[in-house]
């Protein structure tokens, strides 16, 4: 196992950063020691090999053979969620671990299928995660924007009716952005195509993301911004595959959310070292880094923030650069990326003087 550290000093001036988060799923948020107590509140049996404790789960999750390994553990997670009560406290221990590490604003995943295929209303899935939304707001002043993806392994009729009874929600904006994820081989973009043309009816503020170029090609990233019309990428590591796209990425400003921890336990890379950072910064190609499944993956959002830095030994300026970009990106109003950017300006001042 890894292990990443790096000095005090370094560490509260990443715990102090201002952090944007643009990739979490809040079901890969679901720890072992909630999974089994929410598996005996709502009387769900888990299947006959699951492993029986915490520490046996633990275990288990300390290195995945790719990603669909991670996704089998993933969906079975997903099966203890029942009541809104139970999307609540998902989310609000998610918001709470994460205030704990420097976290302001989220901008998070959720997949309704994995819910409504068990007979769960949408309405009880969002209502339970924007309660804990409103929460973090007031209680810990991280402020948040849903998105919700479609799970591509399905067939696209199956995507099509959530997306329907989706159009409300985001009509009313209480659903930010429409997302893509889950076994990225082979489900291609293109499969997509119209589900984003619809979902861009529903609202003209709608964002659109999906993941595209983690386990996928290069041809996955521009056809996610081909014929998806997707405006961020979520990982895009495999984009140095093509020059051409990187040149695109830079100059249309195409942020990709990049997740270290989540990399090298889906066995992308083998090492933090490997992801292609320096060739972003090199090339201008906004990034933010994130958690993806942090209770899978081993990390918060802090957690990835030293592991890049003990892999890259970036100064106080390369740090400024990446959490600038990662505020720029984000998308909430001007007004709080003011404010984020004047937090940002006060923490690096603070250090810089103790430097
Ligand atoms: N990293 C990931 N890639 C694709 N689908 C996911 N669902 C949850 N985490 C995911
Ligand atoms: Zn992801």
């Amino acid at each position: 196992m890894a292990v990443y550290e790096c000095s005090n000093t370094m560490r509260d001036f990443l715990r102090d950063l201002p952090k944007c988060e643009h990739h979490l799923h809040l079901e890969g948020t679901l720890e072992p020691d909630l999974l089994y107590p929410l598996a005996q509140r709502n009387n769900i049996e888990l299947p006959e090999q699951f492993p029986k404790t915490v520490k046996e789960l633990e275990d288990r999750y300390k290195q995945f053979k790719d990603l669909q390994d991670f996704l089998d553990f993933y969906y079975i997670g997903c099966e203890v969620l029942l009541k809104q009560e139970d999307f609540f406290d998902l989310a609000w221990a998610y918001f709470k671990r994460s205030h704990s590490q420097g976290l302001k604003h989220a901008e998070v995943f959720f997949d309704p299928q994995s819910h409504t295929s068990r007979g769960i209303a949408i309405e009880t899935v969002v209502s339970g995660f924007q309660k804990a939304c409103v929460k973090a707001q007031q209680e810990l002043h991280i402020s948040s924007k849903l998105i919700m993806c479609l799970l591509r392994h399905l067939p696209v009729e199956d995507c099509k009716a959530t997306l329907e009874s989706s159009r409300v929600l985001f009509e009313t904006q209480q659903l930010h952005g429409l997302g893509l994820d889950s076994a990225e081989k082979p489900f291609p973009p293109e499969l997509f195509a119209e589900c984003y043309e619809t979902a861009r009816t529903f609202h003209p503020d709608i964002q659109l993301t999906a993941h595209a170029g983690e386990e996928g090609d290069a041809s996955y990233v521009s056809n996610a911004l081909d014929l998806l019309k997707a405006s961020r990428i979520d990982h895009g590591v495999r984009s140095t595959e093509d020059p051409e796209l990187m040149a695109r990425l830079a100059r249309d400003k195409v942020m990709c959310t990049v997740c270290p921890l989540s990399s090298v336990k889906l066995q992308v890379f083998q090492d933090v070292r490997e992801l292609p950072l320096t060739e972003f910064l090199n090339a201008g190609i906004p990034f933010s880094l994130n958690s993806d499944d942090p209770a899978y993956f081993g990390g918060y959002i802090l957690d990835n923030y030293v592991a890049v830095q003990t892999r890259f030994d970036w100064d106080l300026a390369t740090w400024e650069k990446v959490v600038r970009q990662s505020i720029e990106g984000s998308w909430c109003d001007d007004k709080r990326k003011n404010e984020l950017q004047a937090e940002l300006e006060a923490v690096v001042t603070k250090y810089k003087a103790l430097a």
